[in-house]
């Protein structure tokens, strides 16, 4: 994990060879009226870490806001990621799981928040631009020179904070 810039906050980076067991969204699984209940008591800056999904019919979220040592919650969000997030049955349970698309060795960890109009794509910040010409010379800030016009998000970590309403 490393710090970014101000915009984007912190990110994942692969070290060495990408293991999905080690990426799961791990964190507390409610059901969608402890969701709406939190959702009214939380500071925008927990809100973020509450990945809310469909899971046979129902609402379900994994709320990742206490840190408990595991790398799920930091991973940022890409249009075009080199991670898909998929949920997986276990023994009835959802669980939500990074699976790398390609390999990956030393870039940042991004999957695809399955949004389209997370600010960060639509919009150039005074921030990004003050951190563009670092961007160009250094490749875990890339992600930050991508901002586009692409879509909104329903499910995955969301985006209560300064932008917007919504959130994984
Ligand atoms: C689950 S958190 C990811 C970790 C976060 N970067 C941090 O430092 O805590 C989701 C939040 O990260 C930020 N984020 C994720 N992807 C981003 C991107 N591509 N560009 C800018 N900010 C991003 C947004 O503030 C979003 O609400």
């Amino acid at each position: 994990m490393k710090y970014i810039n101000p915009v984007k906050g912190r990110g994942l980076f692969a070290k060495g060879a990408f293991c999905k067991g080690d990426f799961e969204y791990r964190g507390d699984m409610i059901n969608d009226a402890e969701l709406q209940r939190r959702r009214k008591c939380y500071h925008a800056s927990c809100a973020a870490f509450m990945f809310d999904f469909n899971w046979r019919g129902k609402t379900w979220c994994v709320d990742a806001s206490r840190e408990d040592g595991s790398f799920g919650w930091i991973v940022n969000d890409h249009k075009h990621p080199n991670c898909k997030m998929k949920k997986i049955d276990v023994n009835g349970k959802p669980h939500l799981c990074l699976f790398a698309l390609d390999d990956i060795k030393g870039e940042e960890i991004a999957y695809d928040y399955g949004g389209e109009d997370y600010p960060w794509r639509t919009q150039i910040t005074s921030v990004a631009v003050k951190t563009s010409a670092a961007s160009a010379s250094d490749p875990s800030l890339q992600l930050e020179t991508q901002m586009d016009d692409e879509s909104a998000p329903i499910n995955s970590p969301q985006q209560v904070c300064s932008h917007s309403s919504l959130k994984i």
